[in-house]
This record gives C-alpha cells, sequence and structure tokens, in this order.
C-alpha cells in the first residue's frame, strides 16, 4: 500500500457562516473537532489580517483542541510582523506562509518567495527557532522552489487555485499542462528536500489527479468539504474525500 497523503481539513469558511451573523454560532472550533473525530489528520486555519473569518480567540483554542488532541494544526498567516507576533506566541505546529491581498476574495497566487527573500527568509527562520515546522504556499515553478529552499521552510505547499479554475473552465489542456507542471516541481521539490503539500480548490472531481502524485505528502481542503457539508454533513465530506484520495492513490 502506498503512503497516502495526509488530509488537512481547512475550517475557515466555518467562521465565514459565523460572521455572517456575528456572535458564535457556527463554532469553528466545534467544527474542527467533528472534522477530526471525522478523521481529519490536521487542521488548517488562516488568520487573515482583516480577521473576515478566524478570530485571534479562535486561534487559541484550536491550538488548544488540536494540542489536546495530538493533532497539527497548521496556521495560515502573512508575512507581517503582527502575524509574526502571534505565531510565536501561539506556537502551532506548522505554520503556512501565504500571499495577502485585502481586496482578494480568496488567496489568488502563491507567495513570491524569489523576490521576496529578504523578508521571508528571516520569518521561516524565527518560526522554526521557535518550534514550528513552516511551509510556504507557492506557486510550482522552478525559481520560487529553489528560493523557498534558500530559506528555513521545511515543506512547500504548491496552489492549485489556477488548476481547479482549468478544470472549472473545461479546459482539460491547461489543466493537463499544471499537473505535469505539479509532477516536475513535486520532484524537485523533494529533491532539494523539501515536503511537497497541495491546496487550494480541491474538490471531489479534481483531487485525484493531484492525489496519485507520490511525493504529495498532504491535501489542505476547506471551501468546498465545509461547503458540501451543508448537503451531505461534514463527517460524510471527509470520508469521502478521504475515499476519492485513497481510491487515486491506489490506482
Ligand atoms: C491560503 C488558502 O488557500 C486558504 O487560506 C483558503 O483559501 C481559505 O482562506 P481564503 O478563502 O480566505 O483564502
Ligand atoms: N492552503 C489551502 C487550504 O487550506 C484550503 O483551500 P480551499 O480548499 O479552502 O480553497
Amino acid at each position: 500500500m502506498k503512503t497516502l497523503p495526509r488530509l488537512g481539513v481547512n475550517i475557515d469558511h466555518i467562521a465565514t457562516i459565523r460572521n455572517a451573523r456575528g456572535g458564535e454560532h457556527p463554532d469553528p472550533v466545534a467544527g474542527a473537532y467533528a472534522a477530526i473525530q471525522a478523521g481529519a489528520d490536521g487542521i488548517t486555519a488562516h488568520l487573515r489580517e482583516d480577521r473576515r473569518h478566524m478570530r485571534d480567540e479562535d486561534m487559541t483554542r484550536l491550538q488548544m483542541l488540536c494540542e489536546s488532541q495530538n493533532i497539527p494544526l497548521n496556521m495560515e498567516m502573512a508575512a507581517t510582523p503582527d502575524m509574526l507576533a502571534i505565531a510565536l506566541n501561539l506556537k502551532p505546529k506548522a505554520i503556512c506562509i501565504v500571499p495577502e491581498r485585502r481586496e482578494e476574495r480568496t488567496t489568488e497566487g502563491g507567495l513570491d518567495v524569489a523576490s521576496g527573500h529578504n523578508q521571508i527568509e528571516p520569518i521561516t527562520r524565527a518560526l522554526k527557532e521557535n518550534g514550528s515546522r513552516v511551509s510556504l504556499f507557492i506557486e510550482a515553478t522552478e525559481v520560487q522552489i529553489r528560493a523557498a529552499a534558500s530559506t528555513a521552510a521545511e515543506v512547500v505547499e504548491f496552489h492549485t487555485g489556477a488548476y481547479a479554475h482549468a478544470l472549472d473552465d473545461g479546459d482539460q489542456a491547461k489543466a493537463d499542462a499544471y499537473i505535469e507542471a505539479f509532477k516536475k516541481s513535486a520532484k524537485l521539490a523533494d529533491e532539494l528536500g523539501l515536503e511537497v503539500h497541495f491546496g487550494h480548490g480541491l474538490t471531489f472531481d479534481n483531487v485525484a489527479a493531484i492525489a496519485v502524485i507520490p511525493e504529495c505528502m498532504e491535501l489542505n481542503i476547506g471551501h468546498f468539504i465545509i461547503g458540501e457539508a451543508v448537503f451531505m454533513g461534514l463527517e460524510a465530506a471527509i470520508t469521502e474525500m478521504r475515499r476519492v484520495v485513497t481510491d487515486a492513490r491506489a490506482s
């Protein structure tokens, strides 16, 4: 049996629903607990600078929950001094540094580690020295992978959003080209000693082609699972995602 990629469940959009009305319901930390019970290998949460979904106190409660359940919390954050201070205090097992623009609807591209090396490298080092495993959310290009390898990050997560969009648009040739780039990039990252993760925009229909990439060690999936939970429940959505990934890897 080939090793299965870990499934990190991103619970941000439980908080999006809560925040639509203010108040406390639905509680993303209760969602994280349900996801863990349903078999999530990790919980991912993005503390955005504008706090549009997760709040600071959610992150504190999530860290307590994940520690008590012996499950890694993967905190997504921008490379800013404020976020660095929060992350150093929180000490999550994993941290993924992502690009952020306030006006964007979601994380639209990868982090430009090549241009931002002088800003990003010391942040990766400080977080690593503080005990967190650092990942960089990048596009699958050689220049970004080599730049990531020259930081203290131990992991890269390839942004799969454009691949997902290509399939949504019915452009199979473009989607296939992304898959080829992911395969080549995963191999290079692995050769350079970086663990390889994938995430953004993944669904039951598009995840298999990613899950079969041998270097893929973790998938981080949120928006689709939380959306699908409205119809089938969170446990069933996670179970089905795991089934699709397991079947793809076994094929
Ligand atoms: C970085 C990333 O891909 C995730 O954080 C995810 O997309 C959920 O957050 P947003 O939808 O706010 O980008
Ligand atoms: N890093 C990607 C992630 O955590 C989940 O992205 P999405 O499935 O919410 O698009």
